[in-house]
């Protein structure tokens, strides 16, 4: 009853005009009472949008990737040494999305380079690996060692695995994850840090630890696990029916945001 009582407080909040101070204050009630799904509501939304909405995938994960790019910009675009960047692409529509990422961050003045080792030959992803590079962007199948990933690059996107993961990580991407969970570069992890359980977030202390996270949609319940890391919400295209059904709660994006800095 309470909780109900200050979810139509900060709702009222959010509709009427306030000056920038109670806009923050506005925006932080807002965060919190955020929804964290599960991933079965994170399968069912994906779903919904597809089936319901009929967005098709190239639409949602450009603006996916674009959103993960900007996000990306505004954490570590200060940095000149955070410039050259390992995009790690898992074989699903989260390593889609890094892939989008990658040749958006390069029209940014990233140098990405993209590792890519399970390949579909689903056309939506020969066109955006194509796309990558064709742009100059270098596509390996090659996985980085350790000592090459701390020597060469300023910062990781993970993009290994996203809402549909179930540990424990198969063979194939061993020696990646190895690298990542070792790496002293910065991760940052496009939706769920990959490895992690999608509601209990990391499965030992050895999993990885990154430095930002990207939610897309909305946050899944593993982002309660993050620990001094920034975190983002991207993704802005949630039709206002389905957050309602979901009682999503997302912050307000502001302006022409693609994200909100939700920490
Ligand atoms: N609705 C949205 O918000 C959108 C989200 N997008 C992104 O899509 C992913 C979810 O994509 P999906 O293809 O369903 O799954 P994943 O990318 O998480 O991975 C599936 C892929 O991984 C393999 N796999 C699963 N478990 C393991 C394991 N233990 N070891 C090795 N491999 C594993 C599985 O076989 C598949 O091949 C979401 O997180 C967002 O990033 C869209 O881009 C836009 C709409
Ligand atoms: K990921």
């Amino acid at each position: 009853m309470l909780f109900q009582i200050f979810r139509q407080f900060c709702t009222v909040l959010n509709t009427i005009s306030v000056t920038p101070t109670v806009a923050v204050q506005v925006r932080s009630l807002s965060i919190i009472r955020m929804k964290y799904l599960n991933q079965q509501e994170a399968i069912n939304v994906d779903e919904e949008l597809f089936n319901e909405y009929k967005f098709s995938v190239d639409q949602l994960m450009e603006l996916a990737g674009l959103s993960c790019a900007h996000a990306i910009n505004d954490c570590y675009g200060a940095t000149a040494e955070k410039r050259k960047v390992l995009v790690c692409c898992g074989p699903g529509n989260n390593g889609g999305d890094g892939l989008v990422a990658a040749r958006h961050l390069i029209l940014m003045n990233y140098e990405p380079h993209v590792y890519y080792p399970k390949r579909t030959e689903k056309v939506l992803f020969v066109n955006l690996q194509h796309q990558c590079e064709s742009m100059g962007i270098a596509v390996r199948q090659e996985c980085p060692t350790l000592e090459a990933v701390n020597r060469e690059f300023g910062l990781v996107v993970d993009a290994l695995f996203g809402f549909s993961f179930k540990p424990p990580v198969r063979e194939a991407f061993a020696p990646i994850m190895d690298v990542l969970e070792k790496t002293t570069v910065p991760i940052v992890s496009i939706d769920i840090p990959s490895g992690w359980h999608v509601e209990e977030g990391p499965q030992n202390e050895t999993s990885i630890k990154p430095s930002c996270l990207i939610s897309l949609t909305a946050p899944k319940m593993c982002a309660k696990h993050l620990t001094n890391a920034k975190h983002y919400l991207g993704g802005r295209f949630v039709p206002p029916k389905l957050q309602e059904k979901y009682a999503m709660d997302l912050p307000t994006y502001s302006g022409n945001d693609l994200f909100v800095k939700l920490n």
